[in-house]
């Protein structure tokens, strides 16, 4: 387990593979931790030198009081690789994490290459949702809310209590700090990166589930909209997380783009 202090926060990450290779840097959904990743991570091979971390308030990351800021996440990855010495690099965002990956492309076009936004948005949700979703966490715990956001993470196939994977996943959900998702919440709240994204000039390809409840296709495929020349495809038998249920088909489609991108 790797750790450092960097933007006044502790955050659990990982550093793998040679420092010579392309870096791809992973950033995750709310509630998730960077072990999203393990299926996608394995099928991809040993091509790239892997990063990945929980952002705060999150997996083994410190939790830091709640509210948090888009900018807090976005200036601790900034930090975090600027600390192990990582200076060019493709993001793979899922979510929240692709609105961390669209703030760090706007900040630092020196630093992303290119970008890969999964079932995330330029904008995602409305300020009364958030708040909703922020009481009745601060209120009831996070386990009142697992129900919902399961059917938003997951497809009706994958969501049975004899899955084992999907038991699991419902507890990496529910021992997530409440201050890490609330605090999530409120940034989500408060962000919109319509006109920093319409600026973006990097190569962008934007990945959806066919049955993502928290950010459908449509909303999906707008944001790929602004960005000039960025592709879009969406993944089949696939929820909010197709890099759990489909990770085969997101490696097949991030391989395709990399190597498109001129990044493997
Ligand atoms: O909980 C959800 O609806 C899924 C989600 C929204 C933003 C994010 O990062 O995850």
């Amino acid at each position: 387990m790797t750790f450092a202090r960097v933007n006044g926060v502790v955050l659990h990450f990982e550093d793998r593979g040679d420092k010579a290779r392309p870096a791809l840097v992973f950033a995750n959904s709310l509630g998730t931790d960077f072990r999203i990743w393990d299926a996608v991570l394995d099928l991809l091979g040993d091509r790239f030198r892997f990063i990945r971390y929980d952002k705060r308030g999150h997996g083994l990351s410190e939790a830091t009081p709640a509210p948090y800021t888009l900018e807090d996440h976005v200036s601790d990855l900034e930090s975090l690789l600027e600390h192990i010495g990582a200076t060019s690099c493709a993001v793979v965002g899922l979510s929240v994490g692709g609105m961390i990956a669209q703030g760090l492309a706007a900040k630092r076009p020196d630093l992303v290459k290119a970008m890969i936004l999964m079932d995330t948005a330029h904008k995602i949700g409305t300020a009364d949702m958030w708040n909703q979703r922020i009481e009745g966490v601060t209120r009831e715990g996070i386990a009142s809310l697992a129900d919902a956001i399961m059917q938003r993470w997951f497809t009706p196939a994958y969501r049975t209590p004899e899955n084992p994977d999907f038991v699991g996943y419902t507890a990496m959900l529910t021992r997530t700090t409440v201050d890490g998702y609330a605090g999530t919440c409120a940034a989500l709240r408060d962000a919109d990166f319509t006109e920093s994204t319409k600026a973006l000039t990097l190569p962008v390809l934007a990945l959806v589930g066919d049955q993502d409840g928290s950010t459908p296709p449509d909303l999906v495929r707008s944001t790929a909209e602004l960005v000039k020349g960025a592709d879009f495809r969406i993944i089949p038998d696939a929820g909010h997380l197709p890099c759990i249920e489909q990770p085969q088909a997101v490696v097949n489609l991030m391989s395709n783009f990399l190597k498109q991108a001129r990044f493997s």
